[in-house]
């Protein structure tokens, strides 16, 4: 074996520990969340000889370090809330030197997405530490091609209220359509590693629908707009095939009564003012409108260059089972059932890992990531919204998950 072997488990949280047992924070600061991915060593673990024959120059010698991957989100606008915690934890001591300045301590933290340009100087001006930009879309493809082929279940189809994982075989992953639903939508063909095109993209995405959402509903959060378009019928707000065409099927092109005309169609009505609907039904409508157009525009875009998997990331997605069935059905209607809608079990984090291996292009003293990394969740979460902490101000998509390194 010419490379260190670095095996990562563990659950805890790592509240107190030491700012040396941190290590290789990363960020993906967006439009509307950020992200942060850091690694902590268990307490009672440092890097140890694991097997075989340990050798000077590294080259056979196997490593093991025990501790965790820990994935945390806060909102953009609670910037200082993120620096706070990042402070609080020690967790800015976790970056690497200055690889241009070794004998001082300037502490390069790597970080993607618009806000690692724009919050730079708050990161310096708060914590002194400088951020080390990664261009977000060759972050959102490592990350994603990292989990795709590292994780076992990590991609799964999601249908009429069954989700599958699916077994991605390493040959076998490329080419795909990867969709990004943040605040906007970035579509990329990927090839292989780091080989990608970005070949579309929408601006109407998850910041849409929270934005509108909000001005519509009069929601206080985004949690709550999810919560209130679980229990609404979007039928009354959008207007079908049926309300057309009197009940009936426009079966010759293939549309069902059910199907939806016109998103918001019904909202044109002379009667009704926007109080007259309740909040829920037009949560439900927007949040069905946008999954349905975004999942469309993806099919015509894997359509354009063959492609038959497709997978969705971003925070948009939230694990919500109505928003990944209307996805699917998009797709599947739209390619007649040749084209799959695929989800990711850390669909938020693709940029923040992104940004997170790559300090493997620098040297690192203590752990090297590398894309045959294997990782297995350490819970495997059910289909619903993931868990908020009210008491960190954070909110967790997991809180760590466990996994083995292998080291370059
Ligand atoms: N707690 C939350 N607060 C705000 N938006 C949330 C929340 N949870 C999920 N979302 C959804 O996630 C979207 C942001 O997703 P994501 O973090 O992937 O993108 P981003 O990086 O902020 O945006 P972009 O990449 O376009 O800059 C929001 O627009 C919203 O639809
Ligand atoms: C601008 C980014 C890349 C920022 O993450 C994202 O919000 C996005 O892809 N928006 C869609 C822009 C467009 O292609 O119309």
């Amino acid at each position: 074996m010419d490379r260190e072997e670095v095996e990562i488990e563990g659950n805890s949280e790592p509240n107190q520990q030491s700012s040396g047992q941190i290590s290789h924070l990363a960020l993906d600061i967006g439009g509307s969340l950020i992200k942060l991915v850091y690694f902590s060593r268990n307490n009672n673990n440092s890097v140890a000889s694991k097997a075989g024959n340990a050798s000077s120059n590294g080259n056979s010698r196997t490593l093991v370090v025990d501790g965790q991957i820990h994935f945390k989100r806060f909102e953009t606008s609670k910037i200082n809330d993120c620096i706070e915690f990042i402070h609080s934890r020690k967790l800015h001591l976790g970056g690497v030197q200055h690889h241009e300045a070794p004998t001082s301590d300037k502490i390069m933290i790597k970080a993607t997405g618009g806000g690692a340009c724009m919050f730079a100087d708050l990161f310096k001006e708060k914590l002194g530490v400088f951020l080390d930009k990664e261009d977000e879309m060759d972050c959102l493809v490592a990350g994603a091609n990292f989990l795709l082929k590292a994780v076992h279940h990590e991609a799964f189809t999601y249908m009429d209220g069954r989700k599958e994982f699916v077994q991605i075989h390493h040959d076998d992953l490329y080419p795909y359509l990867l969709v990004n639903i943040g605040s906007g939508v970035s579509m990329l063909k990927v090839d292989g590693d780091g080989k990608f095109e970005r070949v579309s993209g929408t601006s109407v995405g998850g910041g849409t629908f929270w934005g509108l959402g909000r001005l519509l509903t009069r929601c206080k959060s985004f949690d709550e707009l999810l919560e209130l378009s679980h229990q609404g019928n979007n039928r009354v707000v959008d207007m079908l095939v049926g309300d057309i065409y009197g009940g009936t099927d426009y079966s010759k092109i293939g549309l069902s009564a059910t199907a939806i005309a016109s998103s918001f169609g019904k909202a044109i009505s002379n009667d009704k003012e926007l109080e007259d609907y309740k909040p829920e039904d037009i949560a439900r409508s927007l949040l069905r409108m946008i999954s349905n157009n975004i999942g469309q525009i993806s099919y015509l875009n894997a359509l354009r260059f063959g492609l038959r998997r497709i997978f969705f990331g971003g925070f948009f997605i939230r694990g919500q089972a109505y928003t990944m069935d209307t996805i699917s059905v998009a797709v599947k209607y739209w390619s007649k059932g040749e084209a799959k809608a695929m989800f990711l079990e850390h669909e938020g984090f693709l940029g923040a890992l992104g940004a997170f291996l790559s300090y493997e292009k620098r040297s690192l003293d203590d752990l090297k990531v590398h894309q045959s990394v294997q990782l297995t969740p350490t819970c495997t979460s059910p289909v619903g919204d993931k868990k908020h902490n009210p008491q960190t101000g954070c909110l967790n998509e997991y809180e760590s998950i466990q996994c083995s390194i292998y080291a370059a």
